[in-house]
This record gives C-alpha cells, structure tokens and sequence, in this order.
C-alpha cells in the first residue's frame, strides 16, 4: 500500500520547507474547515501533506482548534501516517527545555470539544489503551537522533482545555498523577487518529518547567516562544528524515492501527443514522460502506 504522511504543525511550526510540487490546498470535511489550507507535496519520494495545527498566524485558541475536520481532512486527501508535533511543559526536573519527547500515554482534562466522529445514529468504541502506534514512534525517536537533541523515548501527556496555564496547584497534581508533560492540544486530536484508523504519533518539544519548578518562573509565551525559536530546526530535522526511514509503501500496521474499527461499531446495520453514516465517508467508510 502506498504510504502518505501527514504531519500536523503545532505551536512555532506553521510551515515545512523541502516539499517537491509542494502546493497549499483547501480540504472541505463534513466536519467544518480544517485549521488552515494543507500544504501537499512530496518529501524524498514520499507524498506528505502538513497541517499547521493553529493555522498559520497561530489564529486558532487549542478550544478552537478543528480537531474533527482536522483528522478528516488528512485521512481524506490519503494521508495513512500521522506525526504530530506540539509544545508542552515539563512536569518533571529531568525533562529540560529544548528536549524531545516522543508521547505514549495521554491523561485528558479537555472539557470543551467534540472528542469523537461517532453519535447521532451511529455508536462506536475504539481501544485506546495505546493511543500511538508504537512503530510509527519508533521511526520519528530514530528520526531525531541525528539532531543531537536529548529523546525521551515514551512519556504522558497531561492535556488541558486552556487557554489560561495552569495553577501551581494543579501543576504540582498532575506531578502527583505521574504526567510527564503538559500541553493543550493532543487530545482530542490522538483518540480522533485512533477512529480514522491512523498511525499516530505525538512528538513533543518541552519549552517551560510549566510553574511548579522553584528555580525556573512560572511559564509565560516568551519563554515558550524563545525555546521554539532557538531549537526550530529540530521538529524540522525530524520530518526530513522521516521518509527515508518509512519508505513510500507500507504493510498493515503491526500495532493494528489501521484496523482499530474491526471490532468498534456497535449500532445495528438497519439503525444507523443515513446523514451520519454519509459524514463519517472518509474516516470510518472501509467498515460502514
Ligand atoms: C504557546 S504556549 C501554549 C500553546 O502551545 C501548545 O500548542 P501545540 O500543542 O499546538 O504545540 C499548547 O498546547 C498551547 O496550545
Ligand atoms: N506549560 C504549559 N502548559 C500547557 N501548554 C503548554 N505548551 C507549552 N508549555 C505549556
């Protein structure tokens, strides 16, 4: 099967350079418009399509954020890889700025945005209990090994609804919790991936020691903004590398990804909602027909 990796942009990545034909495309999803035009193209002989997930200009809140019409419309232009990028702070001493951490768990405090495609007619449950597909990671850990930055291999992501950072009193639960990071953005976007039967893979830069750290201020935007900018090239290096490591075809996921509806849809054939089924065409089509 043919590959196509999509890669969603998260705070300070708005763009990706080196794309071949590379062309900005409006996707329109059953779900509203994507955060922004999709930038298609082909990096190292792979097609790759990039997301920026705020839009460019940074112009959507993490509430406002389209996660829906987002996944839908990677999944509908082809893409069957995705790597999302995003800024997080750190929950833990030995996690520093500037370091990468390629996620494996997430815990969701989200309370504001549709979190799956299903409803309304049609019922459905994926599993979660890996929300990333391992091999995918596996690729973007190696993928940032040339670039020298420290990798943590495996960590849990604390999502939050936001805008605001955290109190220091949450801050310091969720250390209690054993979150590893804190950001506002990957939920709902991985359980979404998980019932577009995605690869999924979520790759953080820590930019702040959030506020519980006594030696370091609580987080402001500059300082996030100054860390994103002195390691830029980074997430960058990592997407480059990325399609000699994964190649342009691709055999069914090992981690099951790819099949994640096999066994998820509850609602009887002659119960199901017409209008939703029509909607769920890109994302769920190869079990709903
Ligand atoms: C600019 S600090 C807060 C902002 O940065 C992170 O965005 P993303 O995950 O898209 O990189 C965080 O989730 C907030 O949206
Ligand atoms: N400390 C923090 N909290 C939430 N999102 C973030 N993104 C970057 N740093 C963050």
């Amino acid at each position: 099967m043919q590959r196509k990796i999509g890669v969603i942009g998260g705070s300070g990545v708005y763009q990706i350079e080196g794309l071949q034909d590379a062309a900005w495309t409006v996707v329109e999803t059953p779900w509203g418009a994507p955060s922004d035009e999709i930038l298609t193209g082909t990096l190292g002989g792979v097609p790759m399509c990039f997301l920026p997930r705020h839009g460019r200009g940074h112009v959507h809140l993490p509430t406002e954020v389209p996660f829906r019409a987002n996944i839908d419309a990677l999944k509908r232009l082809g893409c069957t890889d995705l790597i999302a990028v995003s800024a997080v702070g750190s929950l833990r001493e030995d996690f520093a700025p500037g370091d990468m951490v390629v996620l494996d768990q997430f815990i969701d405090r989200t309370c504001a945005r549709p979190a799956s495609f299903f409803g309304e007619g049609c019922v459905a449950h994926v599993s979660l209990a890996d929300p990333v597909c391992a091999a995918l990671s596996e690729a973007c850990a190696r993928a940032l090994q040339p670039t020298g930055a420290t990798v943590h291999r495996g960590g849990t992501y604390l999502a939050i609804e936001g805008p605001q950072f955290s109190t220091r009193a949450e801050s310091n639960l969720y250390r209690s919790w054993g979150c590893d990071v804190i950001g506002m953005t990957a939920m709902p976007e991985a359980r979404l991936a998980r019932e577009a039967e995605l690869c999924y893979a979520s790759v953080a830069m820590v930019t702040d020691y959030d506020c519980w750290h006594e030696g370091h201020g609580a987080v402001d935007v500059a300082q996030v903004i100054a860390v994103l900018t002195r390691n830029a090239g980074t997430a960058k290096a990592m997407i480059a590398g990325l399609p000699d490591l994964l190649g342009a075809t691709r055999a069914p996921c090992p981690c099951g990804c790819d099949r994640a509806l096999d066994h998820a849809v509850m609602t009887a054939p002659d119960r199901r909602d017409r209008a939703t089924l029509a909607r769920l065409d890109a994302v769920a089509g190869r079990v709903l027909g």
